[in-house]
Parts: structure tokens; C-alpha cells; sequence
């Protein structure tokens, strides 16, 4: 039988919880990890080579140790009692009801796994908050614990998770920090260590961070806030470079050789999505407002606010162009999920347009390369509450179909909206798509992928986020 120097659990095995563990395996051959999850499908899907979330690199890293140190499994109390480190990797939505409804995150998944390590444990664990969660969580996760009857030492530590969909294996294999927050008692000091021993294995010494565990859980949150912020800022200047002829990309290029502002989350688009910006930002308004700083909760409010308006501005526009009427006409849309790379469509700007769209009586042919229809017409009825029973007198099929590919998405369709920048998208064959649209044929670009000039050129109507607006094409 394999000897382990060491055993990590994790609990919740979804697109965090899965990819990290997956590469701490893969570079700890001598730490034994095993991810388990309440949801059966999830781990069956973890143990055969169609993983339930696509991320490139990933299936190479998992089959790489699955079987020798990394295993999927339910036997959610067994794995707890084995580990000497559990670290919590569940989600933690934003509030849809009760106290802080539509701002505040739900933690309910954390204290339960925080309750279920204090009920299975026999012995000491360190307890590592994966998840992200408000400033302060720990301390409710330590009270879960330390209420155990069992006389048992839990140590809390915050190790906030910086990965982003699409780019989750090179994040997890070249940080650019790893941190951890922890108590500073000789304790607490003691659990740090050993998960900087953890990552160590892989990770430079000085890219590990180690704060206090209120510095680590709020750093978590500021981070997405500064980055949705970045996005906001050049999606509002996307808006006045349409109301000036001036060109989004070429602002952003400008800023960009500013050593001060850098290169990185400058591209306007139509709009933020996945499953963190909106709810971390939220959960920090939340948080200041809770605490009367209703100013700094108001500033950061503003990164949501600007982030819906630009959502509606891309629909308006679309419907502006296009006679003021979609009433009947069908649409196609290029994308679905929230960006390329990823499977996942959870808070996609695409589903806001669609919704719009339907609302007006579009068509909508929808092709994206990850998503399934299954997926799709869940996120419409998880997020804009469209499904059979609400579209009176009409199946889903009647107005959302799903296409085998952009092309048969694109064919009779009045219309295109780019939503997601997968790279296919900028290469298809867009003089036979042309040929096959309703005319005239408009483009909607709201990823900036199209080359606008050969479009036009080809005859189509391009409209581009943030970019000089085509006058009098058709005078
Ligand atoms: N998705 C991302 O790119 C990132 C997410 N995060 C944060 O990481 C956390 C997890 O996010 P995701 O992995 O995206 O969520 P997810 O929804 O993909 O996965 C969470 C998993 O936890 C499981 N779970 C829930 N309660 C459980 C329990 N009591 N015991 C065992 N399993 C349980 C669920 O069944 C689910 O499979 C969230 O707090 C999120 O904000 C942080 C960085 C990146
Ligand atoms: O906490 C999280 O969940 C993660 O949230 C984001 O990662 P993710 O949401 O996976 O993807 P991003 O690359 O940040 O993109 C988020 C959204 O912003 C959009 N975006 C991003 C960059 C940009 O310049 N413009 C832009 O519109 C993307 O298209 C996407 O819809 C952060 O980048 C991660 O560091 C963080 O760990």
C-alpha cells in the first residue's frame, strides 16, 4: 500500500475545487488528495475522462494522478476522518432571499462543511477556506468547530483561490501569488506553514503570501472588485468612443504602455460575466453598507450599475439598427458562455441579450462551441425565469434553438451577435454566411472579433463595441 506523508480533502469538486486539487496532486506525488461532493453526477463525471467542466490542460493533469494520489469521491465523512487538511471549495451564491437579498453572499454551504468536519472528526484538522466568502467568515467557521464536544483542535486558515476560467491550469501551475491567512498564534503559524509546505512543492517560496486572515479573506474580494472596475472603466469608454468617433482599442493600447496601468483588462465587451465579479463586488457593497460606509458601498456599486447599463446599450443598439423592431426575425448568436475557453454560462452577458431579444419577439439561433442546449435553456430559467411555462403559448423551441455550428446558426438570420470571443469566431467563412442572411445583414460584435473592415467590405452592417459607427451605409 502506498505510504502518504500527508492527506488533503476537499470538499466541493466544481471548477475550483476540482482543477486545484487536481494540480496539487499532480505536483505532491507523496500528499494523498482526495475531492468529494455531495453531487454524485459530479464525481462519476470526475472518475471517467468526461469531466464535468471543460478547462483546457485539465484532463492531461487529472489523468496524470487520478488513481495514484488524487481520487473523486462521496464518501464525504471517510475522506474527512482520513485528512490531516480540508479545505472548503463550495459555492457561495449571492443571497436571493431574506436579509441581504441580491447583495449578500451565502456562506450556508461553508458553515454546513464547517459542521460536518466538527461531527465526523476524530482528530486535529487544519480547515482551509478555499471558497470565496466575506471578511470575517473564518471566525464563523472557527465558532463551527471549536463548539465541538469532542475536545479536538481545528486550525482556520484563508487560502482565497485567484484562478480564472479558460486559464485555470496555467493560474494553478504558475501563480502569480498563492495566500494564505491564518491566526497569528504559535498555532496558527504552525497550520500556515504547513500549507505553504503544500505549495511549495511547485510554487516559488516568495510568490507565497502569508497575512492575517482578515487581510487574506477581504483581499480576495478587492481583487475582483479592482478587476470588475478595470472592466466597467473601459466599457463606459467604449461608450464615448461610439459618441465620438474615437476607437475603444486604441485608448485601451494607449493606456496600456502606462507602466501605472498596464496592459491587462482593458477590453471592452459586452459586458462582465461568470460567477464572481458581480457577486464579490455585491458582497463587498453589502459589507461597507452593513458597516455605514454607504459611500465607499456606493462607489463600488457603480462597477454593477455601469456593467448592466452596458448589457441594455448593446441590446438597444442592436434594436435601434435593426428598424426598431426584431419582432419575428431570426437572430443568430455567436457564444453563450461568459468567455472563451470555458464551458460555463453563469451570469453570461449572453443570456441578458437574449432575454432582451426574446422579449422583443427575436428568434434566437444560438451556436457555442461548449455549451449545450440543456445547459443554455437551465441558465434561462435560472437567471431570467424563461421557460415553457413562461413563454405563453410557446415551447423554448419555438424561440431558442440550438445550432450544430455557426454557419446553420447564422443561415436566414437577420442578424448576428458575437457574445463570446471564441478564436473560431474570427475565422469563419463570413462571405458564405453572408450569402445565406436575410439582408441586410447586420453584425453585432460585442466581443470586438470580427475584422469590421472585411465585413463591411462583404456587405454587412458592423456594428463593434466601442468602435467609429459606419454613417449612411445603405444612403
Ligand atoms: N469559478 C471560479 O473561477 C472561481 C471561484 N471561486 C470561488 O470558489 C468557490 C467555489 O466556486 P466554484 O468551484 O465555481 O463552484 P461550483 O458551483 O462549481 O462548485 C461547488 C461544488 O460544491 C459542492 N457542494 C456544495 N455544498 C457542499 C457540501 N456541503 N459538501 C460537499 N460539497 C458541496 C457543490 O455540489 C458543487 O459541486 C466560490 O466561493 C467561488 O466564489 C474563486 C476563484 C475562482
Ligand atoms: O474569483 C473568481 O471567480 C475569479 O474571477 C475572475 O476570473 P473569471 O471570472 O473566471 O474570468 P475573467 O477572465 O476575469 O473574466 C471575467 C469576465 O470579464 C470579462 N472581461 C475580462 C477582461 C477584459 O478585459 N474585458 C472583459 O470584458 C470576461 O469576458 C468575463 O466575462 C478573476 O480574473 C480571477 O482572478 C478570479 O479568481
Amino acid at each position: 500500500m502506498t505510504q502518504y506523508k500527508y492527506h488533503i480533502c476537499c470538499m466541493g469538486a466544481g471548477y475550483v475545487g476540482g482543477p486545484t486539487m487536481a494540480v496539487i496532486a499532480s505536483n505532491c506525488p507523496d500528499i494523498r488528495v482526495c475531492v468529494v461532493d455531495l453531487s454524485k453526477r459530479m464525481i462519476d463525471a470526475w472518475n471517467t475522462d468526461e469531466l464535468p467542466i471543460y478547462e483546457p490542460g485539465l484532463l492531461e493533469v487529472v489523468k496524470s494522478a487520478r488513481g495514484r494520489n488524487l481520487f473523486f469521491s462521496t464518501d464525504i465523512d471517510a475522506e474527512i476522518q482520513k485528512a490531516d487538511m480540508v479545505f472548503i471549495s463550495v459555492n457561495t451564491p449571492t443571497k436571493t432571499t431574506g436579509i441581504g437579498a441580491g447583495r449578500a453572499a451565502n456562506i450556508k454551504n461553508c458553515e454546513l462543511c464547517a459542521r460536518k468536519i466538527a461531527e465526523v472528526a476524530t482528530g486535529p484538522k487544519v480547515v482551509v477556506e478555499k471558497s470565496t466568502v466575506p471578511v470575517r467568515t473564518a471566525d464563523a467557521v472557527r465558532r463551527v468547530l471549536m463548539a465541538n464536544d469532542k475536545g479536538i483542535d481545528f486550525q482556520v486558515l484563508s487560502n482565497p483561490e485567484f484562478l480564472a476560467e479558460g486559464t485555470a491550469i496555467a493560474d494553478l501551475q504558475k501563480p502569480g501569488r498563492v495566500l494564505i491567512g491564518g491566526m497569528q498564534t504559535d498555532k496558527g503559524k504552525a497550520a500556515i506553514q504547513q500549507l505553504v509546505d503544500v505549495y511549495a512543492h511547485w510554487v516559488p517560496t516568495e510568490r507565497i503570501l502569508t497575512t492575517s486572515l482578515w487581510s487574506s479573506e477581504l483581499s480576495k474580494l478587492v481583487a475582483n472588485a479592482f478587476l470588475a472596475q478595470r472592466v466597467s472603466s473601459i466599457n463606459s469608454i467604449s461608450a464615448l468612443c461610439e459618441a465620438t468617433d474615437a476607437d475603444v482599442h486604441e485608448v485601451s493600447r494607449a493606456l496600456s504602455f502606462d507602466d501605472r496601468i498596464g496592459p491587462k483588462f482593458l477590453t471592452a465587451s459586452v459586458g462582465f460575466g461568470g460567477s464572481c465579479f458581480q457577486k464579490d463586488v455585491l458582497n463587498l457593497v453589502y459589507i461597507c453598507e452593513s458597516l455605514g460606509l454607504q459611500e465607499v458601498a456606493d462607489y463600488w456599486y457603480q462597477v454593477i450599475a455601469l456593467n448592466d447599463y452596458q448589457k441594455q446599450r448593446f441590446t438597444r443598439n442592436m434594436l435601434q439598427r435593426m428598424f426598431n423592431t426584431v419582432t419575428g426575425k431570426k437572430i443568430a448568436l455567436l457564444g453563450f458562455a461568459f468567455k472563451k475557453d470555458t464551458g460555463d454560462t453563469r451570469e453570461t452577458p449572453a443570456v441578458f441579450v437574449a432575454k432582451a431579444l426574446l422579449d422583443e419577439g427575436a428568434k434566437l439561433r444560438v451556436f457555442d462551441p461548449q455549451v449545450s442546449r440543456e445547459q443554455m435553456l437551465e441558465e434561462f430559467d435560472y437567471t431570467c425565469g424563461v421557460n415553457e411555462t413562461t413563454l405563453p403559448g410557446l415551447t423554448t423551441s419555438d424561440m431558442i434553438l440550438t445550432m450544430e455550428d455557426a454557419y446553420t446558426a447564422c443561415e436566414g438570420a437577420h442578424a448576428i451577435a458575437v457574445l463570446t470571443e471564441w478564436d473560431a469566431f474570427k475565422t469563419l467563412d463570413y462571405k458564405r454566411i453572408y450569402a445565406s442572411m436575410a439582408k441586410p445583414a447586420f453584425v453585432f460584435d460585442g466581443r470586438n472579433v470580427v475584422d469590421i473592415a472585411a465585413l463591411r467590405q462583404i456587405g454587412f452592417e458592423v456594428y463593434s463595441i466601442g468602435k467609429p459607427i459606419q454613417k449612411n451605409q445603405f444612403i
